[in-house]
């Protein structure tokens, strides 16, 4: 059987070209999305299953764990991507918006660790990867819901990974500068790589890369790895 993966946030960007990767590498993959449909209408050309589901509403999670639940009967890797990158301006702006982040980053992730349980200690080796930041750690004052949010989704990675050990390991990739938003301005770009010591945007292979470093060592579980240039030690 092949193995079985299901990315959040698969549409664009970094999930996007995790799927990507891991269908060229013969998974199965269920690709959610939110309002991405194009990205994953290309990768259902390349025989992926696409599930939309806006996890602001906890009703759209459940019934997406019960579409997964009736199309296989094991899930080998469950990459916890999806994220709204929300500023202070943002949510104090809309209590939907601040709602969201922790829906996001928190509820989501929870559900779908708890809903695929089973699927999970189905496979040889169930593995969780959960998409933190570095500023999980060491919160920026102008993403402060988004921060508190990832670092709730860091804290159930170490709570997870003791409580489903040893039939899933669950792990986390905290991200630095890998890929800027469209809408970053050059000052804004040149300000974060000032503050990298390797002075470069990451790009996505990193990330892939160490997703498969996860999947290929058996013996971590409640590990979290930077992948951000250094940034980690600047801020
Ligand atoms: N890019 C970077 O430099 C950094 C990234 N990270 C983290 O790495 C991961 C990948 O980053 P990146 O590719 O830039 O992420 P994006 O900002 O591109 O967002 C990832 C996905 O999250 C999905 N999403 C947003 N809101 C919702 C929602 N309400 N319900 C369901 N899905 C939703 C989007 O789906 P759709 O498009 O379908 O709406 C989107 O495809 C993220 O977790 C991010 O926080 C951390 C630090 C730096
Ligand atoms: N969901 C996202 N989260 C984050 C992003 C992103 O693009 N999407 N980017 C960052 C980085 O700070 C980067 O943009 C450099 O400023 C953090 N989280």
């Amino acid at each position: 059987m092949k193995p079985v993966a299901l990315i959040t946030g698969a549409g664009r960007r970094f999930g996007y070209e995790l799927a990507n990767d891991l269908l060229d590498n013969g998974y199965t993959v269920f690709a959610h999305y939110n309002s991405s449909k194009g990205g994953v209408e290309k990768l259902e050309q390349q025989g992926a299953i696409g599930l939309q589901a806006d996890f602001s509403d906890t009703r759209a999670i459940d019934n997406m764990i019960d579409q997964v639940i009736a199309q296989t009967g094991q899930l080998d890797l469950l990459v916890n991507n999806a994220s709204c990158f929300f500023d202070n301006h943002t949510v104090d702006a809309s209590d939907d918006a601040l709602a969201a982040v922790y829906q996001v980053h928190a509820i989501a992730p929870y559900k779908l660790i708890t809903g695929l349980q089973a699927l999970l200690a189905n496979a040889n080796d169930g593995l969780v990867i959960n998409i933190t930041d570095i500023y999980s750690e060491r919160p920026s004052t102008n993403y402060i819901a988004y921060c508190g949010a990832k670092a709730a989704l860091a804290n159930m990675t170490l709570a997870f990974a003791k409580a489903l050990a040893p039939d899933i390991r669950v792990n986390a990739i905290q991200p630095g500068p890998i890929l800027f938003l469209p809408e970053h301005d050059n000052q804004h770009r040149q300000q974060v790589l000032a503050e990298t010591p390797l002075k470069v945007e990451g790009g996505l292979q990193p990330m892939i890369d160490t997703v498969k470093f996860f999947r290929d060592n058996p013996f971590l579980t409640g590990e979290s790895i930077k992948v951000d240039g250094g940034r980690a030690l600047n801020i």
